[in-house]
């Protein structure tokens, strides 16, 4: 029986590495698999890794139709025996389905990379999908790591230095520069530059929630480290 796999983590935790390997993997078993992608940062059409590999994919659109993108190449006599799915996050809700349904109906395995939540901490609808549909759900072992050394589980925004926490869901940039200690004090912004530059960082859930970025606490040194927020408790007016 194929399965529906979800393979998810923050920015930077592998995924696309991964997916690459499994289809290194599977191809090298005289397997054939279809891959696809959408929005890579390497450009259209493509799944790259930070570690250098990188191949070409069919890019994912809102109208791509899994089920006629598999049925296509099989009526020319093609084979298909499992799809890679990287940036899953990005496909639709209704494409997950299309996926879990040739999983299905067609008994092709689906392997699917993504991350789960948006960097105000909401879930991609297809990474919502996933989670509703997937067989399994494998949370990447190699952890993103935030700057404090805990295990990151969350992606920040990074706006011209300063994290964000409104603004579009979708805005594909890299983790690199915000997570370089040489240049995470100082924003990249060239001078005249008309966009604003935007980052991602990964931090644990108790930095992303008090907006605590790597250049936020480089700012701050030791003992200056602020204390969680809490409202002062409501007290009584005093009588005599
Ligand atoms: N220079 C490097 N040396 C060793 N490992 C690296 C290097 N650069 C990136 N990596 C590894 O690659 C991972 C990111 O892989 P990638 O597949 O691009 O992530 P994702 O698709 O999850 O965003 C990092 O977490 C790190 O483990
Ligand atoms: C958190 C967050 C991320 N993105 C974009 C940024 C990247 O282009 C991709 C994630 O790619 P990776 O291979 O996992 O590093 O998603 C976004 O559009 N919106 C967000 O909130």
């Amino acid at each position: 029986m194929a399965e529906l796999l979800f393979f998810c983590g923050t920015m930077d935790s592998g995924k696309s590495t991964l997916a690459l390997q499994m289809e290194h993997n599977h191809r090298a078993r005289g397997r054939k698999g279809v891959l696809f992608s959408s929005h890579d940062r390497a450009g259209e059409s493509m799944i790259s890794s930070r570690l250098g590999l990188r191949t070409r994919a069919v890019e994912v659109h809102p109208d791509t139709d899994f089920w006629s993108e598999v049925t296509g190449r099989l009526t020319q006599g093609g084979r298909v025996d499992y799809l890679i799915c990287d940036e899953a996050q990005f496909y639709t809700a209704g494409q997950i389905d299309q996926l879990a349904r040739i999983a299905d109906d067609m008994d092709i395995d689906v392997f699917a990379f993504g991350i789960t939540s948006d960097f105000k901490t909401r879930l991609f609808p297809g990474s919502q999908r996933l989670v509703e549909l997937a067989d399994r759900i494998q949370v990447l072992q190699v952890e993103a790591l935030c700057w404090c050394g805990k295990r990151a589980t969350h992606n920040a925004r990074i706006v011209d230095g300063t994290m964000v926490v409104e603004g579009d869901q979708m805005v594909v940039g890299d983790v690199e520069a915000a997570a370089d200690p040489d240049t995470a004090v100082e924003m990249p912004r060239s001078a005249g530059a008309a966009e604003p530059v935007t980052e991602y960082e990964t931090l644990c859930r108790r930095h992303h929630m008090r907006r605590q970025t790597s250049r936020a606490s480089n700012a701050l040194v030791g003992n200056e480290l602020p204390l969680p927020f809490e409202p002062a408790p409501e007290t009584e007016p005093a009588t005599l």
